[in-house]
Formats: C-alpha cells, sequence, structure tokens
C-alpha cells in the first residue's frame, strides 16, 4: 500500500489539520456537485464540530453533496444513526442544502433500502473507470480490527463484491447495516483515513506496511490512489 501518512499529536489537532486541508481541496475542486463518502463511528465528531465551529462561512457547503459509507439500520433519531450524529454536529448548523443530504434511510427494509441508495448514489455521483460510481473524497474510519465502512474481518464478499452497496452484519452485535463495498471505496479519487486512539496502533502499522493482507484487515485492501491517513500520536506510534 502506498500511502500518504500525517502523523499530528492529539484527536483535536488532526481534525483541525484535515479540516484546513479539506477546505482548501474543496475550494480546488472545478465541478459543482463535489461528492463526499462521510464514515461513522466517534472519530468524525470532532470534525463535525470543528466544521460547524469554524468553516461554516469558509467552505462553499452548496457545492458539497455528502453520502455516508456504511451506515446502521436504524431510525434516523437512533443514537447508533451516522446521518443522525452528523445532523446533530454538522447539518443542522452549516449552510448545506438539505437535498445535498444523502441519508440511508436507516428505518427502511435493509434489502430494499441497499437498491434505492444505490439509485440515490446513480443519481449524482458519475461512474469511474471500473463503471462503479466514483466518490471524490470517500472519507473512513478504522476499527482496532482493521474493519473499515462496515467490511469486518473475513467478509470478503463486501471487499470483492461488484454491487454499490451490500447489506452487511456487525460480527459481535449482529446489527444490520448498510455499507458500500470495497470497489466502489477503493475507486474514490481521494480517500483519507481518520486514525485516532492506542488501541490502532498495531493494526494500523500492520495495515500500512501491508503485513495482515485484506482478508484479515479490510482497510489494508484500500491501497490505490490517494489515499491519505491522518493519525495522532497514540495511533501512530509503531508507524
Ligand atoms: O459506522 C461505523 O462504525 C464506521 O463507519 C466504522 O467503520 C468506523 O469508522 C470505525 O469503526 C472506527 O470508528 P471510531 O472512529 O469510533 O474508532
Amino acid at each position: 500500500m502506498t500511502v500518504q501518512t500525517k502523523r499530528v499529536s492529539d484527536p483535536p489537532t488532526l481534525a483541525a489539520e484535515f479540516a484546513k486541508d479539506f477546505a482548501d481541496w474543496s475550494a480546488r475542486q472545478t465541478h459543482d456537485k463535489i461528492s463526499i463518502a462521510l464514515s461513522g463511528g466517534s472519530t468524525p465528531k470532532i470534525l463535525f464540530k470543528l466544521w460547524a465551529e469554524q468553516y461554516a462561512d469558509v467552505i462553499d457547503w452548496s457545492r458539497l453533496h455528502f453520502y455516508w459509507g456504511d451506515e446502521r439500520c436504524v431510525p434516523p433519531g437512533d443514537p447508533e444513526s451516522n446521518y443522525g450524529v452528523a445532523k446533530e454536529l454538522l447539518f443542522d448548523k452549516v449552510p448545506v442544502p438539505p437535498e445535498n443530504i444523502h441519508r440511508v434511510l436507516g428505518e427502511a427494509d435493509p434489502q430494499e433500502e441497499r437498491f434505492r441508495y444505490e439509485d440515490e448514489i446513480r443519481s449524482v455521483v458519475a461512474l469511474g473507470a471500473n463503471g462503479l460510481p466514483q466518490f471524490d473524497l470517500m472519507l473512513l474510519g478504522m476499527g482496532d480490527d482493521g474493519h473499515t465502512a462496515s467490511i469486518f474481518p473475513h467478509q470478503r464478499e463486501l471487499l470483492t463484491s461488484t454491487e454499490i452497496c451490500e447489506v452487511a452484519q456487525h460480527p459481535v452485535s449482529g446489527q444490520t447495516r448498510i455499507t458500500m463495498t470495497g470497489p466502489v471505496i477503493k475507486a474514490a479519487k481521494k480517500t483519507v483515513f481518520l486514525v485516532t486512539g492506542a488501541g490502532k496502533k498495531a493494526v494500523l502499522a500492520d495495515v500500512i506496511h501491508h503485513k495482515g493482507e485484506f482478508e484479515t484487515y479490510p482497510a489494508s485492501y484500500i491501497d490505490e490512489g490517494d489515499v491519505t491517513f491522518y493519525v495522532d500520536d497514540a495511533a501512530g506510534e509503531l508507524l
């Protein structure tokens, strides 16, 4: 995996570093429908808060279209909802046109929603060379088991699926989720992982140095194109 790694001291500094880079990057985009897939989990919360506090008037939010790389199949008001967290911390505080927020309908039947979401992706995101939608930016996290989006270890069918999205299950909780597949994630023009915390340092070192193969660490499957890991000192200790 040939990736860039940006090492910063702590999570607030990591969020600030990425937010600055993102503002510069989005301003450089020459088209109007800039497609961004957000990750869930806890790490993005600090970024959402910073965007709301410091970038509401800096970024041209009207050009951005937000999707989710994965979503839990729960109603938007559920604390588990990745959309619900982003709405509370970010979308209720910055001027993104409502029609530019493309949430997964977590309350819907997962199999039906999977197909509906694929259509919503196709309605905005142009196809790349592999015939799949090519997002401008894929924002990802990484679990301490090396999962990314909702593709967990030993779920090869999700990594190599030819579909845009698949219904997935969390291997421990059994929670049903909808996830973008490995090829769609991999096809993005630009991919950023935000990784913090000592609990991820061993797996991150393996992923970055490609010691573990992608069956074990799905995050290591994302090894093409413009991939940057923003890591804090705790997560990056072994790099
Ligand atoms: O819906 C999700 O949970 C995420 O998309 C998932 O892939 C997340 O990015 C990692 O689990 C890291 O989560 P943390 O940022 O909470 O460590």
